[in-house]
């Protein structure tokens, strides 16, 4: 396997072509593409999106998109955008990872809805996956009509294969696959297990950054494209394809990964977390997480994401006198975590690598007992370190509505709420 080729930068006007003199020169689709190629526009916003919103790649390629049987609705199973199941409910949720599969499972069966608001008809709202896989994609390709799906490793490198070139992520990187474009996951490491957040509205994009200034947070230069890479392969292939919360399947008689040369701004992308320039409070008290956003989705109110990508990364706590973990809170906004690796901040045990958790807007949460016990008597004249860990934050504007699977999940805790039982009550009255 060679080591892919990026391009740096996010959003950028890229141009890539595994064979030379394949992109048009002063033009995108001339009367005839070089090396027999045929031209197709993939846009990925309206055709008249407001240019620092507008997104499109040409992709030159051996055969057109267009060319494939006709597609057949599959049978839903766990991965789906059903999000009206069940009663959406106030109660703070937490699961366990989910166990490695027992029969063979590629990306796309190893996918499992945990929740989600919204819905592709609305292109607002995002759903919220988690994956467990044991087994390449082989021989079958997927895109996401639906949405752009951000991709969590949590164990086990996935090699990310798209029309636009390959991507190679490993647990502390995302991937982001937008909306269409193709791609076949393969397994590095026999075992992969991670969460997958499928975007429905607005394209995720790094958050501005105003009094922090130019730099900062996760910065432009770090966001990895791929350069063109494309197969030459014909046989007996599926395509399927997720349409209005719906899972399609195609025969296709030839590999799509057929482009051989691509220019725009519409493209795969992978990010570092560990490059994150976290910042916050060198004075006193902690900060609120939109200081940790990685990417957001805007909403048409400002200010107020569709959804936001945020992590928890190894950082010094320094603020005095001050309760250094998360506070206690409730939000208008709902959370969904994740935790990649190592322990997080708020939680002295039971939310682990793999295991997701889930407070909705305005249900009470923060600090376990163990973790307020702790940090109410640490010594806040002395810096912290907090390492090895890598907690995140699918945090949305309306509200999660877990799967019937979600909730009858063997993985869910049904004792989490206890995890704040032990907080004594300290107050003694004025005397
Ligand atoms: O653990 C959480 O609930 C996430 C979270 C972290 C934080 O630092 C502040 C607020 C918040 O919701
Ligand atoms: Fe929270």
């Amino acid at each position: 396997m060679t080591t892919p080729g990026y391009q740096s930068g996010f959003g950028n006007e890229f141009a890539t072509e595994a064979v030379a003199g394949t992109l048009p020169v002063g033009q995108n689709s001339p009367q005839r593409v070089a090396h027999g190629l045929y031209a197709e526009q993939l846009s990925g916003s309206a055709f008249t999106a407001p240019r620092h919103q507008n997104r499109r790649s040409w992709l030159y390629r051996i055969r057109p998109a267009a060319q494939h049987s006709p597609f057949v609705e599959l049978p839903t199973k766990a991965f789906h955008n059903r999000f009206d199941e069940a009663p959406a409910t106030p109660n703070q949720l937490r699961w366990d990872p989910l166990p490695m599969p027992s029969e063979p499972t590629d990306f796309l069966d190893g996918l499992t809805t945990m929740g989600g608001n919204g819905g592709p008809a609305d292109q607002t709202g995002c759903g919220i996956h988690l994956y467990v896989a044991n087994r390449s994609m082989d021989g079958r390709f997927f895109y996401d009509a639906d949405g752009e799906l951000l991709i969590v490793p949590q164990q086990g490198r996935l090699r990310i294969a798209t029309e636009l070139g390959v991507l190679d992520v490993q647990p502390l990187e995302i991937a982001v696959i937008p909306r269409g474009i193709r791609f076949r996951v393969e397994l590095t490491d026999g075992e992969a297990r991670g969460y997958v957040a499928e975007n429905f509205g607005a394209h995720l994009h790094l958050p501005d950054l105003g009094p922090i200034g130019a730099n900062g947070l996760a910065n432009s230069r770090d966001f990895l494209t791929p350069v063109a890479s494309f197969e030459d392969v014909d046989g007996e292939f599926e395509l399927v394809a997720k349409f209005q919360g719906g899972l399609w399947s195609a025969r296709i008689d030839h590999s799509p990964l057929d482009v051989v040369a691509w220019h725009g701004n519409y493209a795969p992308y992978k990010y570092d977390l560990r490059l994150f320039n976290t910042i916050g409070s060198i004075a006193v008290d902690h900060p609120d997480p939109s200081i940790f956003t990685v990417l957001t989705s805007a909403s048409d109110t400002p200010g107020t994401a569709n959804m936001d990508f945020v992590i928890f990364p190894p950082r010094w706590l320094v603020a005095e006198h001050t309760f250094r973990p998360p506070y206690f809170h409730r939000n208008v906004a709902s959370e969904f975590m994740g935790l990649i690796d190592g322990a997080y901040d708020a939680k002295a045990g039971g939310f682990v690598p793999g295991g997701s958790s889930l407070h909705n807007c305005m249900s009470g949460h923060g600090p376990d007992a163990a973790s307020f016990e702790k940090a109410s008597a640490a010594d806040t004249s002395k810096p912290d370190h907090i390492t090895g860990t890598m907690a995140f934050m699918f945090e949305t504007r309306k509200v999660i509505r877990p799967t019937t699977q979600a909730l009858s999940s063997p993985q869910l805790q049904g004792d989490y709420y206890e995890c704040w039982r032990g907080l004594k009550k300290h107050y003694k009255g004025n005397a």
